[in-house]
């Protein structure tokens, strides 16, 4: 008898590829990893080396299901498909490209990843009997695959329309546009396709779904993550916070504690690296349960490694919880000294193995939402660094009532304080830095744009930069007429010189905004650490709607990096470049209505909170 074939749950992103690959959605491209293919598979190790040598993978769901199984062919991993998904939600959805044909052909085949507006109906009925694609892969719909099901099937009740759910993930990457073109001209065949116009308010008649997917934040799920070595603070300061958080009242709160879980869902494992992942993994698989349920979960292990984390961070907001990760930055040397339960003076006698710090590494986060050095700090001092990043992020607001904060404020503190530390970090000017390609067309009309409607305020400056920025260009003849029309100097105009992006210029900027998903993409290949504040212009309106008001400044943009919504085409400020007038007329359309919904609220003088 033949041994059974080894097999691996793929990620999420990539079962939804395999879908598209089974299904012919991806034609031309027929595997995993083809030469130049978004569509990849990563292995493990003794898995790729499996392959290398001849033998096959059986690719499962997570639960275990045979989807597929892989070889190594010529010009990649080529795919034989075994069972298809038949359960979970709208299923029945879920046609291929040829099954598409047969059934719905002659319709105008139209991609929807959002919830509908109400000038996007109305484009809808003006366009016949249409086949709306919900794309509905990992990352790609601004709202989860269910939901946008649901709303796009009440939007057909009202039109000519039939749904089809087009598992298309998003690869994050330059290559998304080719692949987001091909998947859907496999669909259209010979039919039109037509992309939905930009803006308008989202459908009353979806405004049920729209509450049920993006909850307020105070009925948000949310999983407080502290990292951190040993005997850095992590335990106390979780649970002083749980304490609060129990004292406000309205949550349900479940503690995770390094030791405690150790002790319980963890018990038997080492400390090698192996066992601490499976240990930080299934603390995040608790965790997301808890946030898929809208409460709040607060973890205080040690987990050292970086990819763990990201993996517990992913599963969170996968199950729609909000990730918060607190990295208590207590240097070694300081928890040595306290060494509180005698562990570090073993671990250098060489009793304990691999002990973090001493034997075993500990990778410090670059992901942190707030940093935490404890030395020398009351425990109620550090943790007024959580609490006010979690307001300031918009989570929750664990303010004392005002009465017990001046009981508390000892040494000169006041209840002031906290207040007065999140202004001083905003006295110096904001600085946005906005990026097209070339910095001759886009880029400057929002910069001069922005300049103008800004006028006096001096709480905010302005910047413009191209990812293949021309070096020392005017702006473009057109758009410059077009900024003339609409009010901007001539002096600022004539002023004006192109110039290409450098790390300096991002790493300076408070915020980046850009035209397009794949100006975003090459900054954050560039610098991955400012994924927080790098967004399309349209991804950044978006995302500032969802924050409450009183937000405004320096806050707001932190609040944003926070939830901020993804960065969908239906956000892309096309290039209006060489398309005549009326092409730089609708781009300076577009931009205008997203700096009128947002400058306001960048201005130091009109933000609310202030
Ligand atoms: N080898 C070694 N390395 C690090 N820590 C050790 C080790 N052996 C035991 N301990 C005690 O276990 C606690 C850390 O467990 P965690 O589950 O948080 O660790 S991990 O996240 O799985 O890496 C940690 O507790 P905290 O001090 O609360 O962090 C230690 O008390
Ligand atoms: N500002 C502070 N915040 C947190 N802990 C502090 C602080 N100052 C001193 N400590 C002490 O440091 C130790 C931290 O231990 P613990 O919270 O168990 O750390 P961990 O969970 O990271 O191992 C405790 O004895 C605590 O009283």
């Amino acid at each position: 008898m033949s041994s059974p074939l080894p097999q691996h749950c793929p990620q999420p992103r990539e079962l939804d590829d395999l879908e598209l690959v089974v299904s012919g959605a991806a034609a031309p491209i027929a595997g995993f990893n083809e030469p130049g293919s978004p569509i990849t598979l990563s292995l493990p190790d003794d898995l790729a080396s499996h392959l290398h040598g001849g033998g096959a993978v059986e690719l499962v769901d997570p639960e275990g299901l045979p989807l597929a199984r892989v070889t190594e062919g010529a010009r990649g991993l080529e795919v034989e498909p075994l069972t298809h998904a038949q359960f979970g939600p709208f299923r029945r959805l879920y046609l291929s490209p040829a099954a598409v044909r047969e059934q719905h052909a002659g319709r105008t085949v139209v991609p929807i990843s959002d919830l509908v507006t109400d000038v996007q109906l109305r484009q809808l009925r003006r366009l016949g009997p249409v086949l709306l694609l919900a794309l509905v892969g990992t990352g790609t719909p601004a709202l989860s695959p269910v939901g946008l099901l649901r709303a796009t099937l009440r939007v057909a009740d009202q039109l000519d329309a039939a749904v089809v759910a087009v598992p298309l993930a998003d690869h994050d990457s330059l290559t998304d546009p080719a692949l987001r073109v091909s998947v859907l001209t496999n669909y259209a065949g010979t039919d039109p396709v037509v992309e939905l116009e930009y803006g308008g308010a989202v459908l009353p008649e979806l405004a049920d779904i729209a509450g049920a997917e993006r909850p307020e934040p105070a009925e948000q799920g949310l999983v407080l993550f502290f990292t951190g070595l040993s005997g850095s603070g992590k335990s106390t300061l979780a649970q002083a916070l749980m304490d609060r958080l129990l004292e406000q009242g309205g949550r349900t709160v479940t503690s995770l504690d390094g030791d405690v879980v150790r002790r319980n869902l963890s018990a038997g494992l080492t400390f090698s690296k192996e066992d601490r992942e499976t240990n930080i993994r299934r603390i995040g698989w608790v965790a997301a349960e808890i946030s898929r349920h809208g409460g709040v979960a607060v973890c205080s292990p040690i987990a050292p490694f970086d990819r763990t984390r990201q993996q517990v961070r992913a599963m969170v907001q996968q199950a729609g919880g909000a990730f918060f990760l607190v990295h208590v930055a207590t240097p070694l040397e300081e928890c040595e000294r306290r060494d509180r339960k005698g562990l570090y003076a073993k671990a250098r006698r060489g009793e304990i193995p691999d002990f973090t710090g001493i034997s075993s590494p500990y990778e410090e986060p670059q992901d942190a939402d707030v940093r935490v050095d404890t030395t020398g700090r009351s425990i109620e001092d550090a943790l007024e660094d959580v609490t006010v990043a979690l307001r300031t992020a918009g989570y929750l607001d664990l303010a004392r009532a005002k009465t017990e904060q001046a009981e508390t404020a000892v040494g000169g503190r006041t209840s002031a304080e906290p207040g007065a530390r999140a202004l001083a970090t905003t006295e110096r000017p904001l600085r946005v830095l906005f990026v097209c390609t070339a910095n001759i067309c886009r880029s400057p009309y929002m910069e001069l744009r922005a300049r103008t409607m800004a006028g006096r305020d001096v709480s905010i400056e302005f910047a413009s930069a191209g990812t293949h920025g021309f070096r020392s260009h005017s702006v473009d003849a057109t758009m410059a007429e077009v900024l003339a029309d609409r009010g901007v100097s001539a002096d600022l105009i004539a002023g004006f010189a192109s110039r290409p992006l450098t790390r300096d210029l991002v790493e300076a900027a408070d915020l980046v905004l850009t035209a397009e998903a794949a100006h975003r993409t090459f900054v954050l290949d560039e610098v991955p650490h400012a994924f927080r504040k790098v967004l399309t212009l349209g991804q950044f309106a978006e995302s500032a709607a969802r924050v409450d008001v009183s937000v405004g400044g320096a806050d707001l943009v932190t609040a944003v990096g926070h939830r901020r919504a993804g960065a969908t085409d239906e956000h892309n400020i096309r290039d209006p470049y060489r398309r005549g007038k009326a092409a730089a007329e609708l781009t300076a359309d577009q931009i205008d209505r997203l700096l009128t919904a947002v400058l306001p609220r960048l201005l130091r003088a009109q933000a609310g909170a202030r």
